[in-house]
């Protein structure tokens, strides 16, 4: 005979109820329609944790491009690093030109869904190469960027500030690891006033000569599907956070989930991917590899009501 135990049974449903319930009111913004969770336990157990761990376990590591920076402000793409340098001041009709053939030809491959990482690497070498080779050849100005950037439509995403502002004041630190160019992406958070003393760049940076004319671009090329060896190369930044085991991951492509692999160790990650582009194409692979994906979600709502739970700022 098989007796029910309903005191035992109960309290145990109701313990995972009142977990989610907890989530639920300690972080709404997940409950936003715009958030896709393929393992919604796996995502609280990790939350929790790094909540009961605090701020001073906790680094983030963050994409720029069209992560941190915004994909489309009313219907309208917003530039990327590289696009930036789309400006009469820097470059020429021809250059322009052939640089968005070149986007034309290799963004679809960047996020094609039925391609593979391997299949695409070649193709994204090709494209960042003969671009920075075009970039070159135009002996783009130094003194000009910050002008450039202040003409263009470049936007970081709604809520950036309490974003910048709060690991600042957490003392968290933020990477940034980008594979647009470390100069412009510099001062597009300059301009925005949240170049904060916590953050470190990895990126691809200009190297000017003593005229201040574009003569090369610095170290191993950064694109989207090689952030793993340059992760790597990194190492010594790493070992100095290696007292903060859990980390934020902030990305776009499935590349960008490679970018902590430069950290020996680590306890808790939580991985939070924005899905902006071919969003039906890609949707299934997304919620496969990230823990979190926030479908075409122009905002910082959801990585800010994360932060606020896991490093909340001290009362006042
Ligand atoms: N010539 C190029 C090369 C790349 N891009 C885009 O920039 C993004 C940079 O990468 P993040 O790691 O910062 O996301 C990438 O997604 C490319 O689509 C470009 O616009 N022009």
């Amino acid at each position: 005979m098989v007796y029910h135990i309903p005191w035992i049974y109960v309290p145990v449903r109701s313990a995972l109820a009142i977990w989610h319930q907890l989530t639920k009111s300690e972080i709404p913004e997940l409950a936003k329609a715009s958030v896709l969770m393929r393992d919604r336990s796996r995502v609280e157990t990790t939350i929790q944790a790094m909540h009961r761990a605090g701020p001073d376990a906790l680094q983030v590591i963050s994409d720029f491009d069209m992560t941190l920076s915004r994909f489309a402000y009313n219907g309208t793409r917003c530039p990327t690093t590289h696009n930036i340098l789309d400006n009469d001041l820097l470059i020429n009709d021809a250059c322009k030109k052939r640089i968005r053939e070149l986007l034309n030809i290799y963004y679809p491959i960047e996020i094609d869904a039925a391609c593979t990482v391997e299949e695409k690497l070649p193709h994204m070498v090709e494209w960042w190469t003969s671009v920075h080779e075009l970039l070159i050849q135009q002996k783009i100005r130094k003194d000009l960027l910050a002008l450039a950037v202040e003409q263009s439509s470049a936007m970081l995403r709604e809520g950036y500030r309490v974003f910048f502002d709060h690991l600042q004041q957490q003392q968290v630190p933020l990477l940034i690891f980008s594979a647009g160019v470390g100069d412009i992406l510099e001062e597009v958070i300059r301009q925005n006033h949240v170049f904060h003393p916590n953050i470190h760049v990895i990126s691809n940076y200009m190297d000017f000569d003593q005229s201040g004319e574009l003569q090369a671009f610095k170290g191993p090329l950064i694109h989207t599907f090689n952030k793993r060896e340059g992760a790597l190369l990194h190492a010594a930044h790493f070992r100095k956070l290696r007292e903060r085991p859990n980390v934020l991951l902030l990305g776009d492509s499935l590349g960008d989930l490679t970018m902590a692999d430069g950290l020996a160790h680590t306890q808790h990650t939580l991985t939070v991917g924005f899905l902006n582009d071919q969003v039906g194409e890609r949707r299934e692979s997304y919620i496969n590899s990230y823990d979190i994906v926030l479908v075409k979600d122009e905002t910082m709502d959801v990585p800010n009501a994360i932060l606020n739970y896991i490093a909340p700022a001290p009362a006042k």
